[in-house]
């Protein structure tokens, strides 16, 4: 069967086309036939667009002004041009979404039909930059390939068994029982980068004790106790937790108060302020871009200084907390864009995790490698770069689904 996969992160929109063979093996064999990603970011109303099919690269730039123009641009070179692996797009089978909300009811990879969809969008207010993004990619595929299935894989479902004192908030209870309470989000990527580690480190995953920190433009942590999130920063948002790119993380709530009621700002400022322009762009004042913060803070620039000190005090006061969830930490994983990829960073924080008997080694961190260790041999615990493959995991999500349903297709 051929997946196409749709990834709307807060920065980034990536998209894989996939391969599975049809049969009960398949979670060992998946071809990644095309991939193409979306760079938001920049702040010059241009966004990059990188494909990668049949060992060609293609980069362009577009006018970043209308979302799904822009999609489709990429899309584009799907069925032509030299990265074309299709002829029509009629050869998807199956297409899968990253979902990023799905409240207390959606725990599980499910067909896409009218009511999945008004859960979707009645959770928007509660992932606004997410939900409608990813509601904006299964509309655009209903128009696209009217008949092929769709399937949500949910970015909360991995966190929905952690125990109820990690999910609660301490209000009176009415709130919990009406579902305000602790989801976590990012939960494909911290599964996905646990089953790596356990399959790098030749150990059941059922025995080990992990930490996934995922750093993108959204950040966050999980504790992972024999392959089940216990404990998560994020919350009943994407909002809660570690500092993030453009977003606050956890603040005192007696702020919003006073922002509501001295300041007189709308709940819609709150949120702009709050998600939007705080973070490593509010404290810089200059981007929520890890690239351009460490290239500023090399040039002596104090606030981006700031933003990044801030950052990883936030960061390694939440990996501390983990391992008190935990007890013992086997392994200590960083992915995601700036996981991945800012050496300075996972530096800075494991120097000052030294106290728990984490040590790096410098050589190894200094070139980002993929999938790899990244402790000494005398570290107490692991530590990796891991490249997180979210869309593989839904694709592997969306072929177990259609062949456990063969018979029973979704209803629409
Ligand atoms: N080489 C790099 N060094 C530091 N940070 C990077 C690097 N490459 C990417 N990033 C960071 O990764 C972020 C995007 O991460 P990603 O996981 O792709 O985002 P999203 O949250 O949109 O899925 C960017 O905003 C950027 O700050
Ligand atoms: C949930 C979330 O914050 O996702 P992203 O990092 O892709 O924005
Ligand atoms: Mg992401």
């Amino acid at each position: 069967m051929k997946v196409l996969v749709l990834n709307a992160g807060s920065s980034s929109q990536k998209t894989c086309l996939y391969y599975i063979p049809d049969d009960d093996r398949s979670e060992y064999v998946i071809t990644e036939l095309w991939s193409g990603s979306i760079d938001w970011s920049k702040q010059d109303g241009l966004a990059d667009l990188k494909v990668e099919s049949n060992g060609i690269v293609l980069e362009e730039t577009a006018n970043n002004e209308d979302r799904l123009t822009v999609i489709k641009q990429l899309f584009h070179y799907l069925c032509n041009g030299d990265t074309a692996v299709l002829e029509t797009w009629q050869e998807i089978d199956f297409v899968g979404h990253r979902v990023v909300h799905g409240g207390r009811e959606y725990q599980q990879p499910t067909w896409i039909n009218e009511e999945v969809k008004s859960a979707i969008a009645q959770l928007a207010s509660l992932a606004p930059s997410h939900n409608p993004v990813n509601l904006q990619g299964i509309e655009l595929m209903e128009q696209l390939l009217p008949d092929t299935p769709q399937v949500a894989v949910f970015d909360t479902a991995f966190h929905s068994q952690i125990p109820p004192e990690a999910a609660i908030y301490p209000l009176p209870y009415r709130f919990y029982e009406d579902g305000i309470r602790r989801y976590g989000f990012h939960g494909i990527s911290h599964q996905y980068c646990a089953e790596k580690v356990a399959k790098l480190l030749k150990q059941p995953l059922e025995r080990l004790k992990l930490i996934t920190c995922h750093l993108g433009n959204g950040a966050s942590l999980a504790a992972i106790k024999n392959g089940h999130s216990i404990d998560t920063s994020m919350g009943f948002t994407p909002l809660e937790g570690l500092m993030m790119g453009t977003r606050c993380g956890s603040i005192d709530p007696g702020i919003v108060i006073h922002l509501l009621r001295e300041q007189e700002l709308t709940p819609e400022q709150v949120d702009k302020l709050l998600n939007k322009e705080s973070g490593l762009k509010g404290i810089s004042g200059i981007s929520g871009d890890m690239r351009r913060i460490t290239k500023e803070m090399e040039k002596g620039d104090d606030r981006a200084q700031l933003a990044f000190d801030t950052y990883v005090h936030h960061l390694v006061k939440g990996i501390a907390s983990m391992f008190a969830s935990l007890g013992r930490v086997d392994a200590l994983v960083f992915t995601a864009g700036v996981g991945e990829n800012s050496a300075v960073l996972r530096q800075a924080v494991c120097e000052k995790l030294e106290f728990l008997g984490i040590e790096l080694d410098s050589k190894k961190n200094e070139n980002s490698p993929r999938d790899e260790q990244i402790a000494t041999i005398e570290s107490s615990t692991r530590i990796f770069v891991i490249h997180t493959d979210e869309d593989s995991a839904i694709a592997q999500a969306v072929s177990q689904l259609a062949q456990g349903s063969s018979k029973t297709k979704p209803s629409s």
